[in-house]
């Protein structure tokens, strides 16, 4: 299988990282573009046998499957250059939310998917995120799930939870990073232990977690009635979390969306010149 990258920034460049790195790939059968080229080169430094080039559409001429790995606002640029090098039998696959399979069905005479990754993919964790365009067969969806495999947990979704999905596993890491960050600020604050101990202590403790809800099957709730001892220190704790965070994560849900809905008209805008409805 020979994969091309259209756009090789944090997430790009990580897929391609990762995907050497697990083993899924050589670097001989991926080529990469990117619009600043001489980051292209030095991927393609760090990882000898990997083709860098100039042009979006140097990175999708004999390729099997096209990553694109760019921002929502920089489609309809990349789709006008290789809109004419595309061919039916390739699989274009974009990492980005707002931009619906039917717009790229529309702009590509090809198979067409969408795949969130997470920066938890990184680790040969975490799940990445599957919607399916008409085009492509169960074959095609089996080869694609087992490149996938290599990286993560493919989860097939519907386009229509996308993002709350997102949300969670994609945005996810940031928000549980935000709040660990909090945690060791205030305990640094509070009694002077060293920030650096209080990180790995920390860390340590969200790695057992997440083992904990995924490999050891609790439940959240679970979870947390084991480690709330009756009459105990931790109940003090989570009863002032509950008060005080209120509807936080509901905002949260509702502050992401809208700016989805807004991504979506920005994108429906530049590809079509009005905005179109949602999946
Ligand atoms: N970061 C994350 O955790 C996740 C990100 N995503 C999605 O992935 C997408 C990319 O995100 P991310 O990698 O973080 O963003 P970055 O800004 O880090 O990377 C975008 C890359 O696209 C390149 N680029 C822009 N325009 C073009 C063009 N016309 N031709 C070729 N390359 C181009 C940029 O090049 P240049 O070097 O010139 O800037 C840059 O390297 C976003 O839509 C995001 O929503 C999805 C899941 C997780
Ligand atoms: O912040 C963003 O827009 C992207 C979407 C998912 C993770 N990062």
């Amino acid at each position: 299988m020979n994969v091309g990258f259209i756009g090789i920034g944090s997430m790009g460049s990580l897929l391609i990282d990762t995907f050497i790195g697990s083993g899924a790939l050589k670097p001989s059968q991926i080529t990469a573009s990117n619009r600043t080229y001489s980051k292209a080169i030095a991927l393609a430094d760090r990882h000898p046998g990997l083709q860098a080039v100039p042009s979006n559409r140097d990175a999708v001429i004999d390729q099997d499957v096209i990553f694109l790995c760019i921002k929502p606002m920089e489609f309809k640029a990349v789709l006008d250059q290789i809109r004419d090098v595309v061919l039916p039998h390739q699989l274009v696959i974009s990492i980005t939310s707002p931009v619906l399979l039917e717009q790229l069905e529309d702009a590509l005479n090809c198979k067409i998917a969408k795949v969130i990754p997470s920066i938890t993919n990184n680790m040969c964790s975490g799940v990445t995120l599957c919607m399916y365009g008409n085009r492509m067969t169960d074959a095609d969806i089996i080869r694609l799930n087992g490149l996938l495999s290599y990286i993560s947990e493919p989860l097939p979704i519907d386009e229509q939870h996308q993002r709350v999905v997102s949300d969670l596993s994609s945005c996810g890491p940031a928000i549980m990073a935000f709040l660990l960050q909090r945690f060791i600020d205030a305990a640094v604050e509070e009694t002077g232990l060293p920030r650096d101990q209080a990180r790995v202590i920390a860390s340590e403790m969200l790695l057992g977690t997440g083992q904990l809800l995924t490999a050891g099957g609790m439940t959240p709730e679970e979870l947390q009635s084991r480690v709330c001892v009756p009459g105990g220190i931790t109940a003090q704790a989570i009863a002032l979390l509950n008060n005080e965070l209120d509807c936080v994560f509901n905002r949260l849900i509702r502050v992401t969306h809208a700016k989805y809905e807004e991504d979506l008209e920005r994108v429906s805008v530049s590809l079509y010149g009005k905005e179109v409805n949602g999946p």
